[in-house]
C-alpha cells in the first residue's frame, strides 16, 4: 500500500492508497519541528481508530515546505522501511516535465495537481487550488505544466486585514447574504468572498485570452466548493486532486523502475 503525503504551508494530509481507493485521509497542521516519532504516534493512533489494516510499503511526499521533508523521510524509513519518493527531487520522475524558465523551482503541489488533473481530464486546463496561496496552474495539451498565477490565499487575506487594521476582527470566510454589508463582519466577508470570485474569474478569463485554445477549469482545495456557490466558473471540483496526482506519479516511477 502507498502512503501519499501532501504537505502544504498550512496543513499536511496523509492518505493511504490500496491501489483502488483511498482508505483514509488524515490531516494535521504543518510544523517543521514535528519529529518522525511524533508523526508515527499521531498516524498509528488514527489508523487504529478507523480500524484500517494498513500495510504500507511505499511512501510519496509532495511538500511546499522544504524543512519538513527531513523528518518525513526519517518517518518513512524508520516505520515502513522505505525510501520515499519526493516530488521535485531528481530521482522522482514526472510523466510530463514542466516547461518554465530555467532555474525555476515550481511548487511540487502544482506539478502534482497538474499530473492529477491531466490524468482525469486531458490537457488544456487551468487548475485552481485554494491553499495558503491560491494557485492557478496551466496544463498544456500534452500534459506539461507551463506556468500560471500565484495569488494570496483566502484565509491569508482575511488574516492580513485583521492584523493590519486595529478595528477589524478575525472572521471566517463564508458566502455573505448580500454584497452590501451592514456591519463590519459582513463588509469583510463580502470583500473577501466577492473579491475572490472576481479575482478567480478575472484571472481565468485573462489566461483564456492569452492561451490560444479552449480550456477547462478544475477547482481543488477545501474552499473550492464554497466559491463554486459564487458563480465561479469551474468545470469540475475535485477535493482529492493532489492525492490523485501523487498516485499517478508513484505509478509512473514504479513502472519506470521495472522497465
Ligand atoms: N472546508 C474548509 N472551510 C474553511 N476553510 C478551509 C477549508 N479547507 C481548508 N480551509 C482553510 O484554507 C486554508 C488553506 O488550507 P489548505 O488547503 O490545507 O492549505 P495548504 O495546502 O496550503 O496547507 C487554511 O487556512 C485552512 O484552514
Ligand atoms: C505557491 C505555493 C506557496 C503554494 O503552496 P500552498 O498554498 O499549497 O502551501 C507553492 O506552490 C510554492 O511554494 N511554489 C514555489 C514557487 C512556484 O510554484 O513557482
Ligand atoms: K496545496
Amino acid at each position: 500500500m502507498l502512503l501519499a503525503i501532501d504537505c502544504g504551508n498550512t496543513n499536511t494530509v496523509f492518505s493511504i492508497w490500496d491501489g483502488r481507493s483511498f482508505l483514509c485521509t488524515l490531516r494535521t497542521s504543518t510544523h517543521h519541528a514535528r519529529t518522525a516519532d511524533a508523526y508515527f504516534t499521531w498516524f498509528s493512533t488514527l489508523v487504529k481508530h478507523y480500524g484500517i489494516e494498513a500495510n504500507i510499503t511505499d511512501v510519496i511526499i509532495s511538500s511546499t515546505v522544504p524543512r519538513v521533508v527531513f523528518n518525513l523521510r526519517v518517518f518513512a524509513d524508520r516505520f515502513f522501511g522505505c525510501r520515499p519518493l519526493v516530488v521535485g527531487k531528481p530521482e522522482c520522475l514526472l510523466p510530463h516535465p514542466p516547461r518554465v524558465d530555467p532555474g525555476t523551482q515550481v511548487g511540487p503541489d502544482r506539478l502534482v495537481n497538474s499530473e492529477g488533473a491531466y490524468e482525469r481530464h486531458g490537457g488544456d486546463l487551468i487548475v485552481v487550488d485554494f491553499g495558503t496561496a491560491t494557485t492557478f496552474d496551466v496544463v498544456a495539451q500534452d500534459g506539461a505544466y507551463v506556468g500560471g498565477v500565484i495569488a494570496p490565499g483566502v484565509n491569508l487575506s482575511l488574516e492580513a486585514l485583521h492584523m493590519a487594521a486595529a478595528a477589524l476582527p478575525h472572521v471566517d470566510v463564508t458566502k455573505p447574504q448580500k454584497v452590501i454589508g451592514t456591519n463590519t463582519v459582513a463588509c469583510m466577508q463580502s470583500g473577501v468572498f466577492w473579491g475572490y470570485v472576481g479575482l478567480v474569474n478575472g484571472v481565468c478569463e485573462r489566461i483564456r485570452a492569452e492561451y490560444d485554445r479552449p480550456m477547462r477549469i478544475i477547482g481543488t482545495g477545501g474552499l473550492a466548493s464554497l466559491f463554486a456557490q459564487g458563480d465561479m466558473l469551474f468545470d469540475a471540483i475535485e477535493d482529492d486532486l493532489t492525492m490523485h496526482g501523487l498516485t499517478v506519479i508513484h505509478d509512473y516511477n514504479k513502472k519506470a523502475q521495472t522497465s
